[in-house]
């Protein structure tokens, strides 16, 4: 078995007095889709945000594809979360003043993609998430579960190794959460894209190959050799 995409190791991270985590372990296998679960403020998103680059741990150590993600430089983090991430969260996060295509399309864009190129793949992507037929709308025009469509289409078009989603199914019914739950990690298995998927629904989670409980800022991670 060759070794885990991603590993964060005895991550510590305080907000002012807020002890957010205070050594958190946690491992991502390529293809994988892992549900990291908990109660309400035990540090699920912090730890994911960490594992995203997008928030700096105060210690400890994030390896991605054997790269030291600390130690980047914001230049570098950012590149590397555009070429090799995908985003999801609770609330679509969709441009209003771009159509539904445009959005799908933007990750592309900003990596310097060509506008008829981006948007075929845009549309292929709109496609295979069934909402092919918005293109068009603006996201503030579409319901809910089709933001969030939308948005799983924009997480997945840049191809990425990883795509991290933050309650992705939070604001939507049981119906249509249940719906993007499959879109997600059907769309990420064929891509081979491993998902780290936060969320405290039992229901949710029932879509992850594995599962680890973050704990009053701490998580233990049985795939992790130390
Ligand atoms: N940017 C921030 N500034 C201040 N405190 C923060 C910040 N982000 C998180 N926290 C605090 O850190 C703790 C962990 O928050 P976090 O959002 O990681 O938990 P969570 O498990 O994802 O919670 P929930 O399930 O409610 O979203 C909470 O007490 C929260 O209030």
């Amino acid at each position: 078995m060759t070794g885990p995409l991603l590993v964060g190791r005895d991550l510590h991270k305080t907000f002012g007095a807020t002890q957010a985590l205070r050594g958190a372990d946690v491992s991502v296998r390529a293809g994988e889709v892992l549900a990291v679960m908990g109660p309400s403020g035990s540090g699920k998103s912090t730890l994911l945000h960490c594992l995203a680059g997008i928030v700096t741990p105060d210690s400890g150590s994030i390896e991605y594809q054997g790269r030291d993600l600390v130690a980047m430089s914001d230049a570098e983090r950012s590149a590397l979360r555009r070429t090799d991430f995908g985003f999801v969260f609770q609330f679509g996060q969709l441009v209003p003043e771009l159509t539904c295509l445009e959005n799908v399309a933007l990750p592309l864009r900003l990596g310097g993609v060509k506008r008829k190129v981006a948007e075929a793949k845009a549309r292929q992507w709109l496609e295979r998430v069934e909402v092919g037929e918005l293109g068009a709308r603006r996201p503030g025009d579409v319901s809910g579960g089709q933001g969030q469509r939308v948005a799983v289409a924009r997480a997945l078009v840049g191809d990425p190794q990883v795509v991290f989603a933050d309650e992705p199914t939070g604001a939507l019914d049981s119906l249509n959460g249940e719906t993007v739950m499959q879109l997600l990690t059907e769309a990420a298995r064929s891509a081979n894209a491993a998902v780290v998927l936060v969320t405290h629904e039992a229901r949710v989670a029932a879509h992850s190959d594995r599962e680890i409980v973050v704990r009053d800022g701490t998580a233990t991670d049985r795939e992790l050799v130390s």
